[in-house]
């Protein structure tokens, strides 16, 4: 992994939304489009927030979730949620948002379809994700009930999900997916973050999930 530290948490915001944002800008001159697929939960939301009032043409970026918490996008859980009030907001509200939630279905039911809707806009060509202090990324948790599957190279695009620490259930990219995008960011705030990715570095996939993907990722850390 490529290990950056920045002095505090808002220069770490810029810094990394402007990568995001030129590595965008450099994937639409060369191929036209450009997919960017982002984390939910509780540490993004200031770089959604810089991302989002930057000039780029939009217009051709699809936006797609890591993961998404399997409840209605009116609940505060809901990450398309963040993602519409944080990110698709300004000039970046012109991005297409590729779902991973289809309201009223198991997310059994849904995956075909959802799965169809991804496809077309693959591979990611920047990958932003998040990690847990328990080194599960997207919602590749340890110990959840389909990990091996999605850790598999042959696994399917998308998985069904459920852990005990991801109270309710989930969909993700599977770790092919994500291993196949072309530039990977990994976001990570706080002491304890640092240790548990420092830690994910010597152990396999299946303990520390984040491992998938972190020999070929950019780690930004601020304490
Ligand atoms: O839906 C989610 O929760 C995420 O996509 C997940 O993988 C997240 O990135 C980590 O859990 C870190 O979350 P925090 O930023 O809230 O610590």
């Amino acid at each position: 992994m490529n290990f950056h530290e920045y002095p505090d948490r808002d220069f770490l915001h810029l810094r990394l939304a402007d990568r995001i944002a030129g590595q965008l800008a450099e994937f639409i001159r060369r191929d036209g489009r450009a997919t960017l697929s982002v984390p939910g939960g509780a540490t993004p939301g200031p770089v959604f927030d810089i991302l989002s009032g930057v000039d780029l043409d939009w217009g051709l970026v699809s936006v797609v979730l890591n993961d998404e918490r399997w409840v209605p996008e009116t609940s505060e859980r809901s990450n398309t949620h963040l993602l519409r009030e944080r990110l698709l907001k300004g000039r970046a509200a012109k991005a297409r948002l590729i779902p991973l939630y289809k309201p009223g279905a198991e997310p059994e039911e849904a995956l075909a379809e959802l799965e169809e809707g991804l496809r077309p806009h693959l591979p990611i060509s920047v990958l932003l994700l998040g990690m847990g202090g328990d080194m599960h990324t997207a919602s590749l948790f340890p110990g959840a009930d389909r990990l091996a599957e999605a850790l598999a190279p042959d696994a399917p695009l998308l998985l069904p999900m459920r852990a005990e620490a991801a109270v309710e259930p989930r969909i993700t990219l599977t770790a092919p997916v994500l291993r196949a995008a072309i530039q990977i960011h990994v976001l990570i705030t706080g002491a304890a973050k640092r240790e548990a990715v420092e830690r994910a570095a010597g152990l396999p996939p299946e303990q520390a999930p984040i491992r998938a993907v972190l020999d070929q990722a950019d780690v930004h850390w601020a304490e």
